[in-house]
């Protein structure tokens, strides 16, 4: 059977400030789901309850489980290394589980390999601290991939990326959730990428779970009026998938950032 991600009623509080409301929603792996939703929405929230980096109420299970952080893969939104390591130390620490007194040959060449799927094999010898955000984004990433999670949580882990990485790593997700069966969960500003890269979207608004599905049907002009607090054209492509073209902010009243409902 197919895992499955299952959060029913998750809510999260810091202090006394109430940050998510009751986000409940089964999500089936072997897909690419983009959690979408304007600043603040809760987005890095939810992605780090279920990392289990802060506590939460209500049920996060994955294949019916609680989740183990050995199944996860996750990058948070602000992601650095600071120490003096190269590259490939770097990439060999997706695997420190396994590391021992001996480095297997299969994990150097699993390195070598996920390094060079990632076009990044060049910068093996390369210290952490001398690479560009774009460049150290490419290796966190990369250095996620290594242990084969069966749950990839990623918080905006493409931002830094110009179009063409962006693109390529978006293509490496989608041959890795095609042959490992996966579930990828990518938070992510960009509309129009979620519009191609994912086969469906979760918006999140003030901390709700606004809707889930197949990206036209929750993004709609009425969604991103009310939701973002702007009007936009759709543009048909050859994609097939329409291309959004923000037009104007609405009043500041139509728009909702940081309002709960
Ligand atoms: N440690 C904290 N203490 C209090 N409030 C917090 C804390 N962390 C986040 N928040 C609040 O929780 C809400 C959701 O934040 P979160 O980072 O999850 O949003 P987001 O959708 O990821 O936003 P962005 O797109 O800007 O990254 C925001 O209103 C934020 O100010």
């Amino acid at each position: 059977m197919m895992a499955r991600l299952v959060l029913r009623d998750v809510d999260v509080q810091h202090g006394r400030t109430r940050i998510l409301f009751g986000v409940s929603a089964s999500i089936a792996a072997g897909q690419i789901v983009g959690l979408i939703g304007p600043n603040g929405a809760g987005k890095s929230t939810l992605l780090n309850a279920i990392a289990g980096q802060l506590s939460a109420k209500g049920k996060i299970l994955w294949s019916g489980k609680p989740v183990d952080a050995r199944d996860i893969g996750f990058m948070p939104q602000h992601c650095q290394v600071r120490a003096e390591l190269s590259v490939l130390e770097v990439i060999l620490l997706g695997r420190h589980e396994q590391l021992g007194w001996r480095i297997a040959d299969d994990t150097v060449n699993a390195a070598s390999r996920i390094l060079a799927f990632f076009e990044i094999s060049d910068l093996a010898a390369r210290s952490m601290q001398t690479l560009s955000g774009g460049q150290q984004q490419l290796v966190l990433l990369a250095q996620r991939l290594l242990r084969e999670p069966q749950l990839l949580l990623l918080d905006e882990a493409t931002s830094a990326l110009d179009v063409r990485h962006q693109m390529h790593v978006l293509k490496l997700l989608k041959d890795y959730v095609a042959r490992t069966g996966a579930l990828v969960l990518v938070a992510v500003h960009d509309l129009n990428l979620a519009a191609r890269h994912c086969e469906t979207v979760m918006l999140l608004n003030g901390g709700r779970l606004v809707a889930h599905g197949a990206f036209q049907k929750v993004i709609t002009p009425d969604i991103l009026r009310s939701v973002y607090g702007i009007e936009a054209e759709f543009i048909p492509s050859q994609s097939g998938t329409p291309v959004i073209l923000p037009l104007s902010p609405t009043s500041v009243e139509a728009n909702p950032m940081e309002k709960s409902p």
